[in-house]
């Protein structure tokens, strides 16, 4: 395949004094900027935050109608309310640079100091990776003569809220340096271009490729390299002050000496280590989302990676992801199925906003020690740590990191010396379950499907599977399903998902106390139930879905059900708030999509309506007024995940509704699917 673009390399090599202008000219924009913003502005918490001149900013409460300082912290550079933007000559020095003036106008303090790559230098080879709001590519980089992943990404328009979260990646990228991090080499773009491509180190796998391939089976030893790795890069994280916030299998990616690195920082977020900084708990995709995210929290810290990290190693041990809720309501009964409901102290200390919509009425024991006691007592040591209910009991990923399960034998094997598997990636796990589909194995198609892929379809280890576990003791057999991992699939059979010895969790039985909950037995109705009735059906009607016929409409449809984490949300101080559409009735959000046109506007209309749609199921209500407990969050708005929140009276047309939209959206899906088959 062709180059990118017709762009000459030749500037590339040209602008390299612009760029050491840029470079010294980053201090100055960085103090102007800062100065800019010595202003006061208000944030949601209901204090105040005070940039000052010095680099610090000063957090004021509001008590009693005075102001009260209550802290202090280092200005993390992206947190602060007028990030992104350079002073207007360095805008001008970027653009001369080869920037187009739409990202150096919004995104400017993220590119600081770099120049683009020109996309002439890039042989795009194939597509490896599809994100919700990215494309990934495989290319070669042929002025240093090396394999990379581009990863495309997706703008509405470019409208300046997305360019600003694009630029968040970017600055937290630029900002980590870690062999178990990502790294990012470079970006591709011109002024005239309308895109972005990040260029990065190519990866050829992911774990959720690798977990879910049913030829590869990881030895102790293996797990837990891969662990230690993944500890490392977020330790990293955190002792710089960032937070993931979307830790999961597909985006740990592997490479073919085993090193792990953490990729996709989409939603990551600078935070401050007092908890004062609110930010969206909107985050964390559904089946490694912490109880308190579930719970709305807006003040947190490392806490949320740690429990994700529980929930990967406890999917590397058992075979299947532990906690797969479809909605927001099923994610926090099956956590406190397993993991107790929380103590009153918990309920009294983390004063959550919907604590008293969720709060269970009785007690369920937790029975982690049961559900893993096949397993090591030091895996279960630290399992029963990551997956600590409270937060602060999940300790840090330095002390993980010291923790006996290190130590103690099996050791962790070098990366150097685990086998050298074939790409394997997620989107390869989709592409093995879509042609299973397509054989028409619709009934128990995962028996199905692990034989025929294993025999025909799935890509061959390079080990097989006895040298594989020859390197210590295979810790379990496979029991994944081509939809394993990926919170947006839902799984087809949940009797499999529930299958796991000693697992507390069935499908009929949450089924059953499900539909209970939804009648006000398991939590309580708020009063003000009118309004959020579309999400009552919603589990139901992605429930039906399951059984569909391709793996895009399930993959579509469980978002939305809202369990991909959002990144419409605004960044920055203002992530608690509703957007995109913050004060539009679902019927003009949908005019308002339709009114774009062409076949791409048209693409990413149906794409962003997935989004919309989940945020209009998770409608916003008043807390302050109208919560029952009248605790708010940090804003005077939160999110209700639907399902709970629901006027039963109005069940039977929300599950029509819902059908006709599940049934509007697989059309689409596969619409587009055909079209992406043609390209
Ligand atoms: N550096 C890389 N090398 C190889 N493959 C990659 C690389 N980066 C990303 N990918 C592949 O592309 C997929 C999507 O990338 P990424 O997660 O960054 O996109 P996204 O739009 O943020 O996705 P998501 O919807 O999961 O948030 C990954 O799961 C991975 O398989």
């Amino acid at each position: 395949m062709g180059c990118l673009c017709s762009k000459s390399s030749a500037v590339e090599d040209s602008n390299e004094s612009t760029s050491k202008k840029l470079q010294s000219s980053s201090t100055r924009a960085s103090e102007l900027n800062v100065l800019r913003l010595s202003s006061s502005k208000r944030v949601e918490s209901g204090g105040d935050v005070k940039v000052k001149s010095n680099g610090s900013v000063q957090l004021y409460d509001d008590q009693n109608g005075r102001k009260k300082k209550v802290e202090k912290h280092e200005l993390t550079g992206i947190d602060h309310p007028g990030f992104g933007r350079v002073p207007k000559a360095i805008e001008a020095e970027q653009v001369a640079a080869g920037w187009p003036a739409w990202l150096s106008s919004v995104a400017g303090e993220a590119i600081k100091g770099w120049i683009p790559r020109s996309a002439t230098t890039f042989e795009r080879l194939h597509k490896i990776g599809q994100g919700t709001y990215s494309t990934v590519y495989k290319a070669r980089d042929v002025t240093n003569q090396k394999i990379v992943a581009l990863k495309r990404v997706r703008f509405d328009n470019l409208d300046p809220e997305s360019v600003k979260f694009m630029a968040r990646e970017i600055h937290i990228l630029r900002r980590l340096d870690h062999p178990n991090i990502i790294k990012l080499e470079g970006l591709i773009t011109s002024e005239t271009s309308r895109s972005l491509y990040l260029v990065f180190e190519y990866m050829e796998h992911d774990l959720t490729g690798l977990a879910s391939n049913p030829t590869i089976k990881f030895s102790e030893p293996q797990l837990k390299c891969y662990m230690r790795q993944l500890l490392s890069g977020l330790d990293h994280c955190h002792s710089h002050g960032v937070l993931h916030r979307d830790i999961k299998g597909s985006n740990l990616l592997i490479d073919n000496n085993g090193v792990l690195k953490i990729a996709d920082f989409g939603l990551a977020n600078v935070f401050d280590s007092h908890h004062n900084i609110p930010l969206t708990s909107r985050v964390v995709t559904l089946w490694y989302r912490p109880p308190e995210l579930l719970l709305g929290a807006n003040h947190y810290g490392v806490a949320v990676d740690l429990w994700s990290t529980g929930c990967i190693l406890g999917e590397l041990y058992t075979g299947r992801p532990i906690l797969p809720g479809k909605t927001e309501v099923e994610q926090l009964h099956r956590i406190f199925k397993l993991c107790g409901s929380p103590s009153e102290d918990y309920w009294l200390k983390l004063r959550l906003p919907h604590s008293t919509v969720f709060k269970p009425p009785h007690h369920y024991r937790r029975c982690v020690a049961d559900t893993f006691k096949e397993y090591s007592s030091t895996a279960l040591k630290l399992i029963e740590t990551l997956l600590s209910v409270d937060p602060s009991n999940r300790g840090t990923a330095a002390a993980a990191l010291k923790s006996e399960f290190f130590t103690s034998e099996p050791l962790p094997c070098d990366p150097s010396s685990l086998p050298k598997y074939p790409p394997s990636k997620e989107i390869d796990a989709k592409m093995r379950d879509e042609a299973s589909r397509r054989q028409g194995t619709v009934g128990d198609r995962e028996q199905k499907v692990g034989s025929s892929v294993r025999q025909e379809k799935a890509p061959r280890a390079v080990v097989s599977t006895k040298d594989n576990a020859d390197m210590g003791a295979s810790v379990q057999q496979k029991h994944y399903s081509f939809s394993k991992n990926r919170s947006e699939l839902s799984y087809p059979h949940r009797e499999h998902v529930s299958g796991i010895a000693g697992f507390p969790h069935k499908q009929s039985e949450d089924a059953r106390e499900m539909e209970n909950n939804a009648s006000g037995h398991f939590y309580k109705r708020p009063s003000h139930s009118g309004p959020l009735a579309p999400g009552s059906g919603w589990a139901r009607g992605v429930k039906e879905v399951d059984n569909g016929p391709t793996v895009s409409n399930r993959v579509n449809l469980s978002k939305l059900s809202g369990l991909v984490a959002s990144r419409t949300l605004t960044s920055e101080d203002q992530e608690t708030k509703p957007v995109p559409f913050p004060n539009r009735k679902p019927i003009e959000v949908r005019k308002s999509l339709e009114a774009t046109s062409g076949s791409e506007s048209r693409r990413r209309r149906d794409k962003k309506r997935i989004v919309d749609h989940s945020q209009i199921v998770n409608r916003r209500v008043p807390t302050e007024k109208s919560t029952p407990d009248g605790h708010g969050s940090s804003g005077n708005k939160i999110y209700m995940s639907g399902p709970l929140l629901a006027s039963s009276n109005n069940m039977d047309q929300m599950l029509k509704d819902h059908d006709r939209k599940i049934q509007e959206f697989s059309r689409r899906a596969r619409g587009e699917k055909v079209r992406a088959q043609r390209k």
